[in-house]
């Protein structure tokens, strides 16, 4: 049987001289080949860290790290043609065109992909010749994206691979990936946006302070046993939660999740739906966001750390 893509036993990093911030905490991951996983936490989850460990640019404190079977640190130079590495910001010479710069990598690679075609898929077209200081961010991430992937790497390892795109520029990402996931190679991903997780993955790891605190596939977190559906709602932060259930229909209960963001437990209908809204209504508070569904990661995270994902 092949080995895992990445797998990860106990993962500690700390940083500073006297080691005193601890990024990864005792992380366990294991992503089996062929299978695309993200890992989603807010602003200094230990995600990026982590990425680096697999990626040989940082040494564990602690715990062991297995990418491909291979250790990233010792035996780098076995790993590195295997895999694609997309840094977070990315970066290039600015003067560098956006072709010269991935033909330079393509030239790097035993069995390179077309850079022509990656350029096109990847919308970068019409910006070939373009330097790269002139390229806009989400072009910059984009030919970022190419250079990480023209080696036809079995494992990618892509950090926010999407942020600063627009709608359409991650549209264009997200079904590269799908395909490339599709083909058969193994992409690790880091992201804050839950729909990227949701959208994308296999699997998703859930991390938070350097420790994962939820994982499974998108569909197993945010299924509830017996829950069809939800109400949540945004309004200004220290409504009288007790006054408000009272004023639902028997059984309700509204709970503040995280300053501002409520949470009704109970089955959804109409009734309550219409209760909500006039309860606000006579407080003069405006019920923003209000949202009858499943509940997604954004809510999984909430509902495990008392905090929004988008910090
Ligand atoms: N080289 C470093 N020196 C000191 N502290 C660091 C270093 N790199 C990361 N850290 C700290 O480690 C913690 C985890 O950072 P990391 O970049 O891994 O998080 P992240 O989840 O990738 O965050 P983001 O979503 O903002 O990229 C943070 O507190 C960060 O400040």
């Amino acid at each position: 049987m092949s080995a895992p893509a990445v797998e990860i036993t106990g993962l500690v990093k700390r940083f500073g001289s006297t080691k005193k911030v601890t990024a990864v905490d005792g992380l366990d991951l294991r992503m089996p080949q062929g299978t695309l996983l993200a890992l989603l936490g807010p602003n200094g989850a230990g995600k990026t860290t982590t990425v680096e460990v697999c990626e040989g640019f940082q040494r564990p404190d602690s715990g062991t790290v297995r990418v491909l079977g291979l250790d990233p640190a010792g035996q780098g130079a076995r790993l590195r043609p295997r895999i694609g590495v997309m840094p977070q910001g990315g970066g290039a010479y600015p003067g560098v065109r956006a072709d010269e710069m991935l033909g330079l990598v393509a030239s790097c690679a035993a069995r390179p992909l077309d850079p022509a075609w990656l350029l096109e898929v990847l919308g970068l077209e019409g910006v070939r010749r373009t330097p790269f200081k002139r390229l806009s961010g989400g072009q910059q991430q984009r030919l970022s994206l190419a250079c990480a992937l023209v080696g036809r790497p079995e494992l990618v390892f892509l950090d926010e691979p999407t942020a600063g795109m627009d709608p359409q520029a991650r549209r264009l990402v997200w079904d590269l990936l799908a395909a490339l996931r599709a083909d058969g190679v193994s992409v690790l991903l880091t992201t804050h946006l839950m729909e990227e997780a949701e959208t994308l993955a296999d699997h998703v790891v859930i991390v938070d302070g350097g420790k994962v605190i939820a994982e499974g596939a998108p569909g197993e977190l945010t299924a509830e046993a017996g829950e069809a559906a939800q109400l949540r709602f945004r309004a200004r932060a220290g409504l009288d939660t007790k006054l408000l259930s009272a004023a639902l229909p028997e059984g309700y209960l509204v709970r503040e999740s995280a300053p501002g963001s409520y949470r009704v437990e109970g089955v959804v209908d109409p009734q309550v739906v219409s209760a909500v809204t006039a309860w606000c209504a006579q407080q003069g508070v405006l019920a923003e966001e209000l949202h009858v569904g499943r509940r997604d990661l954004e809510e999984v995270f909430l509902e495990l750390t008392g905090r929004e994902l988008r910090g």
